[in-house]
């Protein structure tokens, strides 16, 4: 079959199926573009002509498409892909971090970047950096370590093994990222006599592996000399659809557990056993339990640093940990007892064991109590009034001074926490919301109730400011009956937004809320309670006297920029403005945007947790020569590796 290298691409990935549970589906949605030199006239030309059943989206921001393709294939579990294509040089350089952040996050994304020319006749092209040292060297290469595999096509006949190859690691859950395939300009629209076999239909699955028998028997020994284990449940219960499995052991055997960002909604909040996020995001029914837990059952979690409080999380004197991981990489961590295996299977084998054994935890009430107590918790900080007498901000000590001020410019009259309250209470049971980066993450991953299971979705393996509203559209491609909320802060909206455009023009409503604290709220938290002072991270005008970043906020009404793209929005300063902006925001086909102006210092802060961050070893100032000593003290009760 004589067809140009991407004519070949384009009808092999019409033919890739799936089968999940005996269901067959194309593996492949469709494809976001953006042309340019280095792929129109190859790529695109085969999409013209033929797409087959690929829908062919525009995307605005390459790292933005890239993002959406991402969180479509993490809501879809995995099970259905969009694949991305760019032009050359600085379209695929725009890649590059969407391709970071789906690698860190185990998300299956196919990149097919454009690539300076094969042939170097016409070298330097437009576009090309021109290394000379090395001429085989391209903006792509800035791909290979964020990609899972990575592939350069200098001749036609390479793309069929490289797509194979795309596959493998495309569809290995444990292996899974992103795959980049650059091919030069020259290549895609070079022809060459396929083979038939080829294009035929290919029908994969995902492979679920089992338990050694070995490692089965180890885990089931441990487990029965433990009185107070606690599960951890991470994003691999998600993708391998464990989560009602999960609650029924935690049941049979009375194992209470807590939810990293990416296994949060696997199972419903009001579940007894579900002590909610945690780690240093997380809230202090689940830490203060995991601080005394004398076995840590980590499943289908990477073990982060946020899961773990910098591995300073576990102090019980004789705490052991198991890792039940498909991927051995992750299962080694912490010296864990390892059981490389999928999620649901691992634990339907484990029950089957542990029923022999009569086994069953210590706990007695105080799960029950310390889950409440943490409710409670929740129930004050979502009534954090800042109009009323004795309001004080949950951050003290850093703005106090300023809050007036911010006050005044963002006509502020609610709190971060009671925004997310009102917000939680109101929007439906169904609905989905989206984040990954700024101080949202930590207030949802504490605060927020799931009554359905996968409604929670957040990208926290790269926290990449920019992947809310990206994602959202990506979201919204995999579960359209459902509304998606995207949280996201001022600085991460300002900081890439495109894709909400692309909502529009695929009528694919999304909801955006903002919270605008005027600032990088969270880094400003970070850096304060290190010592420094407000450094760089408040969004403030430049005073001319002193030169420094210190002068007026500034004042910015997201609303009426987004309402020019044709979103409906609203701003809401006042809780009843809110209510009625998200009632009325249900109504709408349109995207829509509530510009939510909340007071800085407002959202939640450290709950039983430590993270271990670089501090200045020699300062002038004194807070953060203390605090770089307290750094240490603490550095030495959290496990060496
Ligand atoms: C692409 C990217 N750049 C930088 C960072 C570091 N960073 C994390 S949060 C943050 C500020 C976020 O500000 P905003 O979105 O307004 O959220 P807030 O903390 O104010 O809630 C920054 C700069 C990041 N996570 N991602
Ligand atoms: O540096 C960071 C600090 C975190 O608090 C934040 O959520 C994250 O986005 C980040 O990059
Ligand atoms: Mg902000």
């Amino acid at each position: 079959m004589k067809l140009t290298t991407a004519q070949a691409l384009v009808k092999f990935l019409n033919q890739q199926y799936i089968e999940v549970d005996g269901q067959e589906n194309k593996l492949f949605k469709g494809i976001f573009t953006i042309f340019g030199h280095g792929n129109v006239l190859g790529i695109g030309q085969a999409l013209e002509e033929e797409s087959g059943d690929l829908e062919v989206y525009q995307g605005r921001n390459e790292q933005g498409m890239a993002h959406a393709a991402a969180a479509f294939a993490k809501q879809k579990l995995h099970q259905q892909l969009i694949a991305c294509t760019s032009s050359v040089g600085p379209g695929s350089a725009n890649m590059v971090t969407a391709a970071a952040t789906a690698t860190a996050n185990n998300i299956p994304l196919l990149l097919i970047p454009g690539d300076t020319f094969a042939t170097r006749q016409p070298d330097p092209v437009l576009q090309q950096i021109e290394q000379a040292h090395d001429p085989t060297i391209s903006t792509n290469d800035a791909f290979k370590p964020v990609s899972k595999y990575w592939d350069r096509i200098t001749r036609p006949e390479q793309i069929m093994t490289a797509l194979i190859n795309a596959m493998r690691v495309l569809t290995r859950q444990a292996e899974t990222g992103a795959v980049t395939l650059a091919i030069p300009q020259d290549v895609q629209t070079e022809a060459y006599d396929y083979p038939d076999y080829f294009f035929k239909k290919r029908v994969h699955r995902f492979h679920k592996r089992k338990p050694d028998d070995y490692e089965l028997n180890q885990v089931v020994s441990l487990i029965k000399e433990k009185q107070r284990p606690l599960i951890i449940c991470g994003g691999g219960v998600r993708y391998s659809e464990a989560g009602n499995v999960l609650a029924s052991f935690c049941e049979t055997y009375n194992i209470p557990f807590g939810e990293t960002q990416a296994g949060k909604s696997a199972v419903v909040s009001d579940h007894p056993l579900n002590l909610g996020g945690i780690g240093v995001t997380g809230n202090f029914a689940a830490n203060r339990i995991a601080n005394q837990a004398d076995l840590i059952i980590g499943i289908g979690t990477r073990f982060t640093d946020f899961t773990t409080s910098s591995k300073q999380l576990f102090q019980h004197k004789d705490v052991d940990f198991v890792s039940i991981n498909n991927s051995d990489y992750h299962a080694s961590k912490l010296d864990a007892h390892k059981l490389v295996a999928d999620a649901k299977i691992a634990l339907e084998q484990l029950n089957q064991q542990l029923l022999q054994h009569d086994y069953h935890t210590s706990y007695k009430d105080e799960i029950t109590h310390i889950k409440k107590e943490w409710q409670e918790e929740v129930r004050r900080l979502y009534n954090v009034n800042n109009q009323s007498s004795d309001f004080t901000p949950e951050i003290e000590g850093h703005l106090d001074e300023q809050l007036e001020e911010y006050q005044k410019v963002l006509q502020a009259s609610l709190t971060q926490t009671q925004a997310i309250g009102v917000i939680n209470q109101h929007i439906t049971d169904d609905s989905i919301i989206v984040g990954s980066s700024g101080s949202l993450p930590g207030d949802l991953q504490r605060m927020w109730i799931n009554r359905r299971p996968n409604t929670y979705h957040l990208e926290y393996g790269y926290s990449c400011m920019g992947y809310e509203i990206s994602g959202s559209l990506g979201v919204k491609l995999a579960s359209p009956q459902q509304e998606v909320y995207a949280m996201v802060g001022d600085g991460s909206y300002l900081m890439l937004h495109s894709e909400l455009i692309t909502s529009i023009q695929e009528g694919q409503k999304i909801n955006v809320l903002l919270f605008d604290n005027a600032g990088f709220g969270c880094i400003n938290n970070l850096q304060m309670d290190h010592g420094m002072g407000s450094f760089g991270t408040e969004f403030r005008k430049r005073d001319q006297q002193t030169r420094q970043l210190t002068g007026d906020i500034l004042p910015i009404s997201y609303a009426e920029s987004a309402a020019a793209y044709g979103v409906t929005t609203y701003t809401a300063t006042t809780p009843e403005e809110l209510i009625a902006a998200i009632e009325d925001a249900k109504k709408q086909s349109v995207s829509t945007l509530i510009d939510i102006k909340v007071l800085p210092k407002t959202m939640t802060h450290g709950y039983d947790a430590w993270w271990n961050v670089g501090i200045a070893e020699v300062a002038k100032n004194s807070a953060i020569q203390q605090s770089a000593k307290a750094r240490k003290e603490k550095l030495a009760s959290a496990r060496k590796y």
